[in-house]
This record gives structure tokens, C-alpha cells and sequence, in this order.
């Protein structure tokens, strides 16, 4: 559906490097990295709004610089959501259709019909500055489906609002995909939000593209310590500094994750309590070995069993780590 090839870019300071991947349809894709790591700008060559790079974006196998603005049938989506202030919320929905010179009653049909499955039933008389933000980005949202687009572009959506109502829109999205199935582009720098809503992430490091995977495959095996980093794997080790307690056949990279960590009364590995972490719902210990440094998480509910500067032993599972 959609192809970048050989997609660069250059600022002052940043380059986009060789951007290439596919985009299929229906998929959800989420861009993912952290703030200035180039998303928004890939975006953007998408839909239209910079045309100055070097490469080629493909939409239906035609350059999407050659179609006219109606004929793409692309929405977007922005962080802020960019309503029409003089336009109450009926008419902001219908703007598009009125754009495409639909028929008044289809338009009326169609944005009631949005009015209905976003939660705005009542609001259609109203005016955007009468809205919260989480009810004016649900605007945004009808706005951009009311042209029953062939792709949705979304720039950071939902960054802007609290992180209950961001879980409720995030929602929101999931069910309207899984129902109209449009193609999504969907920029975040949240690990969750990318892992919930995606079919597949391309996870953007400093303008270059450092793995696209489903989000299980991504986290299972990620494909260098960068990426690993990135995801919040903190226990990366050479292999080697366990050849006391285990039988190491050679020096490698291994990740170990929570499963791979037994805490035991007869563990080989003794190690001390050097800090704890609360979370919501877990608790982090960091305990410090004869050999570094190693974090594993627990429920919070077993939080008694764990002393602070106290003296904790522990297994590793050597034949499940994950060699990088
Ligand atoms: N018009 C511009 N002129 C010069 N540099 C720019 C311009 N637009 C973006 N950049 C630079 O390009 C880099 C990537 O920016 P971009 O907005 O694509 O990142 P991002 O991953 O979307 O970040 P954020 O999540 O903060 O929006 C940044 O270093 C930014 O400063």
C-alpha cells in the first residue's frame, strides 16, 4: 500500500538515513522512538507536507507526489488537533465531505453517524473552544475518518492528554481499526501505546530504522544491544562474568530477563540488596553480585520478602538468556 525507498534527509544537524519499509494494507504501524529521533519527519514526507528529500514514497505503486490532495484520500492526525474555531463540531467533521462536494444529506448521514460512535452525540451544536482536549481530539478523530481515508497518519495524538483519558482513547483507536481496518501510520514515543495498538513497530533511532518487527517479536528478540537498551533491558551482560557459576561454552552478549532470574535459598549466585524501585504494581530490586549489577522485578504484593541491604541468592537460567 505504502513503500519509502531510499528515503533521506538532511538538517543542519540531523540526517535521515536510508529510510525503506512497507506499510501493507489495513496494517497498523506504529513509528517509535524518542523525542528527535526523526518520526515527525518521516511523517510528514508520507503525507505531502515536506517534499524536500531524496528517495521515493510509493502509494498503490505510484509516486504519492503525483496524486492531487482529494484524489490520495489520506488524514492526519496531529498532537494538537487543529479544529476549525468558526465551525461548530458537525461542521468540522463534514468539512472534508463538503471539500469533496458530497451530497448534503450523505454528509449529514455520515457525520451523525461518527457523532454517534465517537461519544458526541451532543456536542454537535458545540464550538471547539467548548470542549475538553480529550473531547476535541475524539473531533479530530471524526474529521479524519468522516473521508473514510486509505491511510490515517497520527503524529503523537494522544501525548497531549492525562494518562487515564489516554488509555481510553488509545482503546478507541484499537476498537475503530479493528472495525474499518485503514491502513495507520502512528507516530508515538510510548513504548505502551506502540506495543498495544501495532501490528508491526519500526523502532526509529537517530534517523535510522534499528528494527521493524511485531511488537512480541520485537521484545523477545531484539536484534542488537541498542535495541534492548531501548526497550528498557537492563540486565545486558557479557556472558563470561557467570563462567564461575555455570559451564560457558563462549564469551557472548546475553540479555536476562525476569523469567531467567531464580531467587532461591540455595541459589549459586549471592548478592546484595543495593536498592528498590517502587512501581505501580511491582517493585524493582537492583542487586549487586561479586560480578556487577543485575534488576529484577517482583509483584509489589511480595515486597515483604525482600530486604533492603539485605543478603539475597539467586539462579540464572543459562540455557534460557537470550544471546544477542
Ligand atoms: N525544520 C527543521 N529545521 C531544522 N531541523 C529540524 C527541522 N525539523 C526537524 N528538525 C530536526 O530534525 C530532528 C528530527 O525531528 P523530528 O521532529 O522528526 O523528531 P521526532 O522523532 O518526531 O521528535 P518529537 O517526538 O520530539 O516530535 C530533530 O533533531 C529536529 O531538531
Amino acid at each position: 500500500m505504502i513503500k519509502l525507498k531510499n528515503i533521506t534527509k538532511e538538517y543542519d544537524d540531523f540526517k535521515l538515513k536510508n529510510i525503506n519499509f512497507e506499510v501493507k494494507k489495513g496494517e497498523f504501524i506504529s513509528l517509535l522512538g524518542k523525542s528527535g529521533s526523526g518520526k515527525s519527519t518521516i511523517l510528514n514526507i508520507i503525507s505531502g507536507i515536506d517534499k524536500n528529500y531524496k528517495g521515493e514514497v510509493l502509494f498503490k505503486n505510484k509516486n504519492i507526489n503525483n496524486y492531487n490532495l482529494l484524489e490520495k484520500k489520506l488524514a492526519m492526525i496531529f498532537q494538537e488537533d487543529y479544529l476549525f474555531p468558526h465551525l461548530n463540531i458537525e461542521k468540522n467533521i463534514g468539512f472534508g465531505l463538503k471539500m469533496r462536494k458530497e451530497k448534503k444529506e450523505i454528509i449529514k448521514k455520515k457525520v451523525d453517524n461518527l457523532l454517534e460512535k465517537l461519544g458526541l452525540k451532543n456536542f454537535n451544536k458545540k464550538y471547539p473552544h467548548e470542549l475538553s482536549g480529550g473531547q476535541k481530539q475524539r473531533v479530530a478523530i471524526a474529521r479524519a475518518l468522516a473521508i473514510e481515508p486509505e491511510i490515517l497518519l497520527m503524529d503523537e495524538p494522544f501525548s497531549a492528554l492525562d494518562e487515564n483519558l489516554r488509555l481510553e482513547m488509545q482503546d478507541l483507536i484499537k476498537n475503530i481499526h479493528k472495525e474499518n481496518k485503514v491502513t495507520t501510520i502512528f507516530v508515538t514515543h510510548d513504548q505502551d501505546e506502540a506495543f498495544k495498538l501495532s501490528d508491526r513497530i519500526i523502532l526509529i533511532e537517530d534517523g535510522d530504522i534499528l528494527q521493524t518487527d511485531k511488537p512480541l517479536k520485537l521484545y523477545k528478540k531484539p536484534k542488537n544491544e541498542k535495541v534492548a537498551k531501548f526497550l528498557g533491558m537492563k540486565n545486558i551482560f557479557d556472558s563470561k562474568i557467570f563462567e564461575n557459576y555455570y559451564k560457558i561454552d563462549k564469551n557472548q552478549k546475553i540479555i536476562i530477563k525476569d523469567k531467567d532470574i531464580i531467587i532461591k535459598k540455595n541459589g549459586k549466585i549471592i548478592g546484595n540488596i543495593e536498592g528498590i524501585n517502587y512501581y505501580k504494581n511491582i517493585c524493582e530490586l537492583i542487586i549487586r553480585f561479586e560480578n556487577g549489577k543485575i534488576y529484577y522485578c517482583d509483584s509489589i504484593e511480595n515486597i515483604n520478602r525482600y530486604k533492603l541491604r539485605g543478603k539475597i541468592k539467586f539462579d540464572i537460567k543459562m540455557d534460557e538468556v537470550y544471546y544477542i
